[in-house]
């Protein structure tokens, strides 16, 4: 039975969801070390935010197979060092959209009502009216940094509310900006223009400090940021000494550079500062949601199923995957089959993506090459998820092509590797009922699905041969299952696809290679 580790809180629904297929073990609260010692054994290991997920503890989580955040930011995570040892780390990326976004609105509103303060003075038996009065945010320009699930969801209700939206995400379109309402700028103009700045966007080289002692000096006096999505997007000290200063109107920020928020100069702020400890998706909804998207993809992984919403597998979401998976198996097929043909080290794979398959969709294919190729090299440490690195650290140079007015089949995939010892290449299609079907090997057209032992010559076409053949491989007792010729032109060269029921026995390979006619041989294990 698989083991998971459960290293943080998490809705009772996932735990139920994991224990159909593993033993679970929780243990949250544990400190670096003492989770470096225990993660060997299990074979996944189910985080919030709260767990952080070294190089150090993914090296030694030697059976680890996944790793699964409940939520969406995975910077807690070391992916680089989980893609290199080949572990999946998945998310959940839409369970607790709703519940950030209304926690940044409720942020909006709390700093511009000094809702904590008024309240925490009241609870002092004080009535103080003058001190709270606040503002308004309706007809207010409210700046969206990040226009995503989260930040869209803010967009729609503050539109709602009255407000005005500017938005910054460069990798959104104007017509999607507008969609929601929101005028695309600059992010300058959005910082000199906004009464509230919202952030809604990761945690990366490009946005770390994207909010510092520069640009808060651009933005209006009354200016209030509100910082539901990374800590370290912000310089915590610059905002602290705008507010301070006068130069800012003030800051509401759930997340924080370290968390927990330690010494900081972020807390004696007053009433223009309110700070939660991460608490955007902290919703009973959103933990139910999250803990249940997690939760299942680490049940697939264990049910060896691929997971719906892998970070670090390029381009295999949850709807393309369901149309890709039977071609993923062809081109898996395909690949292993050409690398044993090419034997040696190969050089160069050309995947020519041919038909239907023609589209940027059908990118994980190449993936799927790529792990089947390397299979013999890696067995079961090859997967989706490093077989790139893999390759790239091997210096294998992949050509992607496409070809769409290819009409053969519905969609085909061909395979050419060239290695040290030459270049073979193989195509492949999924017919009738999606099963894999051999068209093509060496350039000669066949049609045979293909099998766990297999045989394949390249001949001179003339009488006799296959006869040779066959009773050289009835005399070691080598029985075939089917034998199919593919030929361009009568008595020209030819290749034979044999299919038979046990790997050839050592030796009879070179004796095949004798046979007169026969120009080579290769046997394949698939
Ligand atoms: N406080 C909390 O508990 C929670 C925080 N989050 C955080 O909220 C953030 C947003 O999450 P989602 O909306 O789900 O992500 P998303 O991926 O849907 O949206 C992020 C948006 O940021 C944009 N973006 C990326 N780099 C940018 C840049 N340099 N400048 C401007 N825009 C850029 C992207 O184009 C994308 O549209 C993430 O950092 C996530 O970790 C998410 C859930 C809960
Ligand atoms: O697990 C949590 O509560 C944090 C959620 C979060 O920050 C995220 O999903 O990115």
């Amino acid at each position: 039975m698989s083991k998971v580790l459960v290293s943080d809180p998490i809705d009772q629904a996932g735990i139920d969801i994991l224990s159909q297929v593993a033993t679970v073990d929780v243990k949250t609260g544990l400190k670096p070390a003492e989770l470096i010692e225990i993660i060997g054994e299990y074979d996944a290991l189910m985080i919030r935010s709260g767990t952080r997920v070294t190089q150090e503890i993914i090296e030694a989580g030697t059976q680890l197979k996944i790793i699964g955040r409940a939520g969406v930011g995975v910077d807690n995570v070391d992916v680089p060092a989980a893609t290199r040892r080949g572990i999946v780390v998945v998310n959940s990326p839409e369970g607790n959209t709703i519940a950030a976004a209304e926690h940044a609105l409720a942020m909006m509103l709390s700093l511009s009502r000094h809702i904590p303060d008024a309240n925490a003075s009241v609870k002092r038996g004080e009535w103080d009216r003058k001190t709270f009065v606040g503002a308004e945010v309706y007809k207010k320009t409210l700046g969206v940094v990040g226009l995503g699930k989260i930040g869209s969801h803010v967009a729609t209700v503050a539109k709602a509310m009255g407000m005005k939206l500017l938005a910054y995400d460069p990798f959104i379109s104007t017509e999607r900006a507008e969609q929601m309402g929101c005028q695309l700028v600059e992010l300058d103009l959005l910082f000199q223009q906004a009464d509230y700045i919202t952030l809604h966007i990761p945690k990366t080289p490009e946005t770390t400090n994207l909010i510092n002692a520069k640009t808060l000096a651009r933005m209006k006096p009354t200016a209030r940021i509100i910082n539901c999505a990374r800590g370290g997007i912000i310089d915590e000290s610059a905002l602290a000494a705008a507010i301070k200063e006068g130069k800012i109107g003030g800051a509401a920020l759930d997340v924080f550079e370290s968390e927990p928020l330690g010494e900081s100069d972020l807390r004696s702020l007053g009433k223009d500062i309110i700070l939660t400890p991460h608490l955007g998706a902290s919703t009973t909804e959103a933990q139910v949601n999250v803990a249940i998207d997690v939760a299942e993809q680490i049940r697939d992984v264990i049910l060896g199923l691929p997971a719906r919403s892998a970070v670090n597998i390029p381009g295999l979401g949850p709807d393309i995957l369901e149309e890709l998976k039977p071609y993923m198996q062809l081109a898996e097929t395909l690949g292993n089959l050409v690398g044993q043909l090419a034997g040696g080290r190969v050089e160069t794979l050309t995947v020519k993506l041919q038909g239907e398959l023609a589209t940027n969709k059908s990118q994980p294919l190449v993936v799927a090459a790529l792990k089947g190729l390397l299979y013999q090299a890696l067995r079961e440490r090859v997967n989706y998820v490093n077989a790139s690195i893999e390759a790239k650290e091997r210096g294998i140079r992949v050509i992607e092509t496409r070809d769409a007015s290819a009409r053969d089949y519905a969609g085909s995939l061909h395979l050419e590797a060239t290695g040290t010892l030459g270049t073979h290449s193989v195509t492949g299609a999924l017919l009738g009922d999606k099963e894999i079907h051999l068209t093509d090997v060496d350039g000669f057209p066949i049609n045979v699905p293909p099998s766990k032992y297999m045989l394949f010559t390249l001949h001179r076409d003339m009488p006799g041969i296959i006869g040779k053949l066959g009773s050289l491989l009835g005399s070691f007792n080598v029985n075939i299952a089917s034998m199919q010729v593919g030929r361009k032109i009568v008595r020209g060269d030819a290749v034979m696809a044999l299919s038979i029921d046990d790997p050839l026995p050592d030796g009879i390979l070179d004796e095949i290679k004798q046979v007169s006619g026969i120009r080579d041989a290769y046997t394949v294990t698939l």
